[in-house]
């Protein structure tokens, strides 16, 4: 997962960052000038100590010349091929990547439209495209999608038995080629709906055509570098095995690692819009041969503050396909979506845009300033503190400040997570929470989205976030693949823009709503964001 961090043992002048910043260093050559592996970072596959490089060869951590060469002579003899038998045997020659079923060429698995409509709302999907064009149909394994042996593999390796339903309409869509916007709930395995295809199509294309240079083929753009470096670690264990090789570009890690990784060939990056433009501007990186773009949490990253960087991107590639996704798509990010991409196949499943079923939601009234007491008196109860929590707040000082006063008024070990971290504190900080030794973590935004904090089962929400679709993001953290989880939230007359949705949501799930917010006299004053947008489209 760490890839990005770290520089190849081939770059000389490998950069490393001293305090945030990039600073020039030559490449380790011995194992011992290497430091240790603080907790949370990557070790040398040889080793142990702090694998500051990854091998090209086989995307190891490794801490220096010297072990990468133990690892490269290691690996050589493990792969020497087997003496030959003495008998010949027969292998049937199948190529994944240019199986053709016979009685699926229009992309509807033999099933009738109404067979496929039928398919389509008992797995509760709804699918809207261009007028008249086909939609593939549904598959209900991931073994009819033709993907390649070993991603079938991978995919069951990582527990993927059946795929999710967002999964069961994206993948064979994308397969197709087509342009994709997609809305499905928190945690309902969006990730791995575009990774299946981007790493099928990249590797069939490195199978079908061996080339000395491999510029990348496929791009994922993602709001935060928690996200991106999730994601790229989900892509490296889809794509283990096969001509898949990817690069992280996200900040706070130094560049010139980042560059050395594309310029030495990789099919996927994955990366913050800020960092790739960044990237694309300073150095010459080849993109003509992206055919995939991912934007994932689509409706964040085509706000103001990203849009421009995104749109830039948009124009550096040749007409890729683009796939977009998230759990909270509004009319007006369709309309956005379409300025993107071309004749768009809407894909909605569950119920995107609300908060998932599958979190008890527990709306508190209290007022800001006792806050602290309540979420103190909420910690120290056996009843009602979960480990391990994330409490989201909205301030890069408050998480610090907080994570200390919880600290100090409980004894209970809590750290703090937010934009102004470097990386190597925001990773060893994740690292710390995820293993279990620090059971409360305090967050801005940074973890609202896209993070699959697996254990997590509570979240806080201590200081009610700007919109409802990031309280329907941040909600959706204490819950994965429909788990039952809780999140608390605090709630006072500072938060009246959201009333009126917060109270429509309430009631649609039959969860309790405090006196206070239920008589407020707010609760007509601001529309809904969903009238809102629709006064913008007219
Ligand atoms: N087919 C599958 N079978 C089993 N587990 C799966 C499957 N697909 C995804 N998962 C697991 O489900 C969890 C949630 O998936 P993922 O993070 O992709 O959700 P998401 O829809 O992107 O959520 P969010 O909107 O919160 O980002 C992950 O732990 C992932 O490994």
């Amino acid at each position: 997962m760490e890839g990005d961090q770290k520089t190849s043992t081939a770059d000389c002048a490998a950069a490393v960052d001293v305090g945030g910043e990039a600073e020039e260093c030559p490449v380790k050559q011995r194992c011992q000038e290497q430091r240790e592996a603080l907790p949370g970072e990557p070790r040398c596959a040889i080793c142990g100590r702090y694998g500051e490089y990854i091998c090209d060869l086989t995307d190891d951590d490794i801490c220096s010349i010297e072990c990468k060469t133990i690892l490269l002579s290691r690996h050589e003899k493990a792969h020497k091929p087997a003496p030959e038998l003495t008998h010949h045997v027969k292998i049937p020659i199948r190529d994944e990547c240019f199986y053709v079923r016979d009685n699926d060429r229009d992309g509807s698995g033999g099933l009738t439209s109404v067979q496929i409509d039928s398919l389509r709302s008992k797995i509760g999907l709804c699918v809207k495209g261009v007028k008249g064009a086909s939609i593939p149909a549904p598959v209900l394994s991931f073994s009819s999608c033709d993907l390649p042996e070993k991603l079938e593999k991978n995919l069951e390796t990582a527990g993927y038995v059946i795929p999710t339903p967002v999964q069961m309409q994206a993948i064979p869509a994308a397969l197709d080629n087509r342009n994709l916007l997609v809305s499905a709930d928190t945690g309902s395995g969006k990730t791995a709906s575009f990774l299946v295809p981007v790493i099928s199509r990249c590797s069939g294309v490195r199978l079908r055509c061996v080339t000395e240079q491999r510029n990348p083929l496929a791009m994922v753009l993602a709001p935060t570098r928690e996200l991106c470096i999730q994601v790229e670690k989900e892509a490296k264990i889809l794509g283990k095995g096969l001509p898949f090789k990817t690069a992280l570009v996200v900040g706070g890690d130094p560049l010139a690692g980042q560059v050395y990784r594309i310029q030495n060939g990789v099919e996927l990056i994955v990366g913050t819009p800020g960092r790739l433009i960044d990237l694309l501007t300073k150095h010459d990186i080849e993109l003509s041969e992206v055919s995939v773009l991912v934007l994932d949490e689509v409706d964040c990253i085509l706000q103001k503050g990203f849009r421009d960087q995104v749109m830039q991107i948009v124009q550096a590639l040749s007409q890729p396909q683009v796939l977009m996704f998230s759990a909270t798509v509004s009319r007006e990010v369709e309309r956005m979506a379409s300025s993107i991409a071309k004749h768009i196949i809407c894909i909605s499943s569950g119920n995107p845009s609300t908060p998932s079923s599958s979190v008890k939601q527990v709306i508190i009234w209290v007022e800001s300033k006792k806050k602290k007491q309540k979420l103190f008196e909420i910690l120290m109860s056996k009843q009602h503190f979960k480990p391990p929590v994330v409490v989201f707040v909205g301030s890069r000082l408050g998480a610090d400040l907080l994570s200390e006063a919880i600290c100090t008024a409980t004894g209970i070990k809590a750290l703090s997570i937010h934009g102004e971290k470097t990386m190597k504190e925001r990773r060893e900080s994740l690292q710390l929470f995820i293993t279990g030794e620090v059971s409360i973590l305090v967050s801005t935004g940074v973890l609202g989205r896209g993070v699959d904090l697996l254990k997590v089962h509570q979240v806080i929400i201590f200081d009610m976030p700007n919109s409802m679709e990031e309280y329907v993001h941040q909600v959706g953290r204490a819950s994965r693949m429909g788990e039952e989880g809780t999140a608390i939230a605090f709630v006072n007359e500072e938060d009246k823009k959201l009333f009126r949705e917060l109270v429509q949501n309430l009631k649609s799930i039959g969860a309790a709503i405090p006196r206070e917010l239920a008589n407020s006299k707010y609760l007509g004053a601001y529309p809904s964001s969903h009238q809102k947008k629709r006064k913008f489209g007219a």
